[in-house]
């Protein structure tokens, strides 16, 4: 072999061995590689398993941490000697304040104390006086963050009355007033450059602020404090140098957008903690449920806040529902008769739900004789003025007004509020007729309920999410009287309820006292409702949406539309004569249809859906537990008395003309329909269960939260199969064969 030639092999046989080597290199350290790479994965995994154990650990001890503090706050003595009990009882004296209202003390020495304080009393209780007082004592600036200018103007007009200077900082004042309030209320550098008083705690001897510095309140909106550079500058500097004392947040739920009136800039309202972190803060509100107080909490950052929690009963107030007729006008004629009759001379706000309707109650309530003005947010502000100031001063009735004239309306002599339209929630009644018997004295409030209303309603909510639209639901079966067979159901408990309260128990003469229905239980007055079972014409109007979800999925159809086309070109296929049911739609109004539609949506047989129309929100309606529904072996709904009365006529009625040969027994009736015995339908009360979930750190005088739940009977009773009933689209009539099955 030539020298060339085996150089080459040995170069090549060389450069194989090394390509092996290398190759083995490659192989093994990609071996490492996804090794490694495993080993990574693994402790990566292993890392986001403990991630996740380390935060519900320390999800798990805050929580804990955050119930014994409530625990400790709940055991503490809020009334035990304090060092400012004597600057307390001057202030008291000069306000001419014989004795406490109840958790008022309680509140003042934990705000005293200089801990984040979360108020919750009933409305009227008297929650401005303990910022009132907790400025007295503590002097420096006391910032009141409040929603509304007016009720800023009567809180600064009452201190004023008490000698104290106090101002409200807002948008509409001139430059030159606002330069006055900067240079007095929160200067650049005055008083807070000469002080040497840093903040103390709760253990303190002396007040925060030097006895000469003279005590000031300052009101402003939550726009202001979300917007305005330059106040947060003043007040960061005011609290460097040891003069802020107190930050109050008042209608503190508008913080959450659980609650009934939530508000945007309240959100941004924790730029104060976060420049001022020591300042306590107070917050105030009249209604709360629990949720929303742990929301308001998160939201303004407050430390290891002391909650008290009043009981939100109103003794003084007796709640009623009437209904509601079905014109605008023969609405407006009721309430005049009434106001020259069971309110003659008496002070009173009609709520209505838009502005046009304030001004179209107004202006014929006024044609019709009585002494009437209406109040809305697109009224100019001092038209506005003028109302509330005349209302005010005994000068007018009644205010018709939309929600705008709600907060910080402080008249005592409040004697009736009405309702004209359902309120949006619970809590925004409570909120809303809480206006009513300020005094202490007895007053009605008074919500006109037709079925109608509640789709309107919905549209309105549904814009605000879906807790939005349960909220309405849990209003509406306040203002339906659902569960009427329940023996504990009370208008007082329904809105304790609302808030995981209960009212107190009332004695057999406190019934006649206490709301519509106790009053009717206990025999004061007629009841207005009854419960009857409707099942026959339910399964049937079930049926009908059934089979016409099922036939035209994609369409939308409001309860209005079901309620109306009921029996309309009725064919029966189920041996149920035509002339059956359209003899029964003939008989039972749309508005009872509709009733019954509506409580088969608060059952969950039914459901609504939301949709934008063109214009605006739309509610629809549609399936959702049919068949658990027509199990049922009664479908019981609460009706007012004439229409029920109506109702059991024209079953009656249907069943003397049908001839028994050959006909269907409609379901239910298999059951004594005497008039008689379904008015005084008597259910017992075995649903009712008492829930002792009360939760012990927060400080209230209130007993247990109790649900209430129904239960299906279980009891299953055939499906009837019925004819459909509607087309979804009137102008396109479709073949009537098509529809039928
Ligand atoms: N301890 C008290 N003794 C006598 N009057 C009081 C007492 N506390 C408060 N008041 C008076 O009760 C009225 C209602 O008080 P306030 O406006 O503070 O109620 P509120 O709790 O803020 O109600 P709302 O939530 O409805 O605004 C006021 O006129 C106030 O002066």
């Amino acid at each position: 072999m030539p020298a060339d030639d085996r150089h080459r092999d040995e170069r090549s046989s060389h450069h194989r061995a090394g390509a092996v080597e290398h190759d083995e290199l490659v192989a093994r350290l990609s071996q490492r590689v996804v090794h490694k790479r495993r080993q990574v994965a693994d402790a990566h995994r292993r890392l986001t398993r403990l991630s996740s154990e380390l935060a519900s650990l320390e999800k798990r001890l805050a929580d804990r941490q955050k119930l014994l503090k409530r625990r400790a706050d709940a055991a503490f003595n809020w009334l035990k000697p304090c060092p400012w009990d004597r600057r307390l009882k001057q202030a008291t004296d000069a306000f001419g304040i014989s004795s406490f209202r109840p958790l008022q003390p309680h509140a003042l020495n934990a705000t005293l104390m200089a801990r984040d304080v979360f108020a919750i009393l009933p409305t009227g209780a008297g929650k401005s006086l303990i910022y009132q007082l907790a400025a007295v004592v503590d002097a420096g600036l006391t910032l009141v963050v409040s929603p509304l200018l007016s009720l800023s103007m009567d809180q600064r007009a009452a201190l004023r009355g008490y000698h104290i200077r106090a101002e409200c900082l807002h948008s509409e004042i001139t430059k030159q007033q606002q330069k006055a309030i900067y240079s007095h209320f929160i200067p650049s550098d005055a008083f807070a450059a000469s002080s040497k008083h840093p903040r103390k705690k709760w253990s303190r001897e002396q007040p925060w602020c030097p006895d000469d510095v003279e005590p000031l309140v300052l009101f402003v909106t939550p726009e202001q404090v979300a917007r305005s550079k330059r106040l947060l500058s003043r007040l960061e500097i005011l609290y460097e140098n040891g003069h802020l004392s107190r930050i109050c947040i008042d209608e503190a739920h508008c913080c959450s957008s659980w609650g009934h009136d939530f508000r945007h800039d309240y959100r941004k309202l924790a730029i104060l903690r976060r420049q001022c972190p020591s300042t306590p803060i107070l917050a105030l509100t009249a209604t709360c449920d629990p949720n929303t107080v742990e929301d308001v909490c998160n939201v303004l950052e407050m430390k290891h806040p002391v909650i008290f929690r009043g009981s939100i009963d109103r003794p003084n107030l007796f709640y009623e529902v009437r209904q509601k007729a079905d014109t605008d006008k023969v609405v407006i004629q009721d309430i005049a008769s009434w106001l020259k009759t069971e309110f003659k001379g008496q002070c009173g706000i009609i709520y209505v739900l838009s502005r046009k309707e304030a001004h179209t109650y107004a202006t014929q309530l006024a044609q019709l004789g009585t002494d009437t003005d209406c109040y809305h947010s697109d009224m100019d502000i001092t038209h506005r003025n003028a109302v509330h100031r005349q209302w005010s001063d005994n000068k007018l009735q009644v205010v018709v007004a939309t929600i705008a004239f709600g907060l910080g309306i402080d008249h005592p002599h409040v004697r009736f509020i009405i309702h004209a339209t359902i309120a949006t929630s619970l809590e925004a009644y409570y909120q809303e007729s809480g206006r009513a018997g300020r005094d202490g004295l007895p007053a009605k409030c008074i919500v006109l309920q037709k079925p109608k209303d509640f789709a309107r309603m919905s549209a309105f909510v549904a814009d605000k999410g879906q807790s939005r639209i349960r909220k309405l639901y849990a209003m509406y079966e306040y203002a339906c009287s659902r569960g009427l067979h329940s023996r504990h159901l009370c208008r007082r408990q329904l809105i304790a309820k609302a808030f995981g309260d209960t009212a107190p128990n009332r004695t057999q003469e406190q019934l006649a006292t206490c709301c519509d229905l106790c009053a009717a239980r206990c025999g004061a007055v007629e009841s207005s409702v009854v419960s009857i079972d409707v099942s026959y014409i339910a399964r049937d109007l079930l049926s009908m949406i059934e089979l016409y979800v099922e036939q035209y999925p994609d369409k939308k159809t409001t309860i209005l539309k079901f309620a109306t086309d009921w029996g309309k070109n009725s064919k029966s296929k189920a041996q149920r004569s035509k002339s059956d049911r359209s003899s029964m739609a003939k008989l039972v109004d749309v508005n009872t249809r509709v009733e019954i539609l509506v409580q088969l949506v608060l059952s969950g047989a039914l459901q609504e859906t939301h949709r934008h129309s063109s214009y605006s929100m739309q509610a629809y309606v549609t399936t959702n537990d049919v068949q658990a529904a027509l199990r049922r072996r009664s479908i019981d709904v609460t009706l007012w008395k004439k229409d029920a009365e109506r109702l059991l006529a024209a079953k009656s009625y249907l069943k003397t003309e049908r001839s028994d040969e050959g006909m269907e027994k409609l379901p239910g009736d298999d059951k004594e329909l005497s008039m008689v015995d379904m008015l005084m339908k008597k259910h017992d009360d075995s649903e009712v269960v008492v829930i002792d979930d009360s939760d012990e750190s927060i400080i209230d005088g209130s007993g247990t939260n109790f649900l209430e739940h129904s239960g299906d009977s279980g009891n299953r009773s055939p499906r009837v199969d019925c004819q459909l009933d509607i087309a979804p689209n009137k102008g396109k009539k479709r073949k009537r064969n098509d529809l039928e099955r």
